[in-house]
């Protein structure tokens, strides 16, 4: 079965996808067959991307107990079935370049991004699961981070909270993809978006060279169906460091201070 096969008339939901990857992963839904519900905080940009793709636009938090709740049910009187849920908005903890991320991330910080990058992903399996494990299984897609998988990319908060992500995601996967639900995890670095615009130096890191474009994220998801892949590594450097780091932890906590030097040179420089 190829990529397609799995997406072809399927009810999608794809959370934060008013922009950004969430829109290319929708989008690229939509191009596969798959009908897609459309959820971001920005009511005008879910409905624009609705739109455009002849999806649905369900706006609203994704986060919280009671948005989970109201997505769920909005998508599925729109769709029928979730059979894939893509939970993708996630948050960065401000410009990673001004000040200490330690020290300067307040507690209100720190549970508003806790809630959005995890306890967003926790409640939406909470309320899909039950209902896979009855009706033959579902697809669970997070996105997560490059700074999910290597430690020293991002601030405290977004490291922290995408570590969350991927062990989250590793853990329904271990717990329930014997029984149907099947879990990925994307793990893109340096994406053209505006959360990178937003992140200072390190657009100027890695923007010019490395950054990819969303479209590429969503290419490289849809290449991984075929085999379904837990990790997904949109980017050859990701996928090359993440390599080293389950083979050769040595290597790996080097090329690790190679790049904290390049940030911190960034940091220098802003
Ligand atoms: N851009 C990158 O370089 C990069 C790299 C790795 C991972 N990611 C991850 O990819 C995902 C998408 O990021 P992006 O770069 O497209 O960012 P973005 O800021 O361009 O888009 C994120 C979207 O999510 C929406 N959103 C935020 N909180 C929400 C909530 N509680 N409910 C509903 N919608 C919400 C925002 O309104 C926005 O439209 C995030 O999880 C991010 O952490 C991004």
């Amino acid at each position: 079965m190829t990529g397609h096969d799995k997406l072809r008339g399927k009810g999608a939901v794809v959370t934060g996808a008013g922009q950004g990857i969430g829109r290319a992963l929708a989008t690229r839904l939509a191009a596969e067959g798959a009908r897609v519900v459309v959820n971001d905080l920005d009511a005008d940009n879910a409905a624009a991307v609705a739109a455009e793709i002849g999806g649905t636009a369900v706006p609203g938090d994704c986060a919280s107990e009671e948005g989970v709740r109201h997505l769920v049910d909005a998508a599925t009187e729109a769709l029928g079935r979730i059979d894939v849920y893509c939970a993708n908005a996630g948050i960065d903890g401000g410009p990673l370049g001004t000040g200490d991320s330690l020290l300067d991330t307040s507690d209100e910080a720190w549970s508003r991004i806790i809630e959005t990058n995890v306890m967003a992903h926790v409640r939406a399996a909470r309320a899909l699961v039950p209902g896979w494990l009855e009706t033959g299984g579902g697809r669970f897609v997070v996105t997560a981070s490059a700074a999910g998988l290597l430690t020293m990319i991002g601030s405290a908060p977004y490291s922290v909270t995408k570590h969350g992500s991927v062990a989250f995601a590793e853990w329904l996967s271990v717990t329930y993809g014997h029984r149907g639900v099947a879990v990925q995890a994307i793990c893109p670095q340096g994406v053209q978006t505006r959360m990178l615009e937003d992140s200072g130096p390190l657009q100027a890191l890695l923007s010019h060279d490395v950054a990819l474009a969303p479209e590429a994220v969503a290419d490289a998801w849809v290449a991984s169906l075929a085999d379904d892949r837990f990790l997904v590594l949109p980017h050859p450097e990701v996928a090359g460091y993440y390599a080293v780091r389950a083979q050769d932890t040595d290597r790996w906590l080097a090329g690790m201070r190679k790049l904290q030097g390049r940030l911190d040179d960034a940091r220098a420089q802003a």
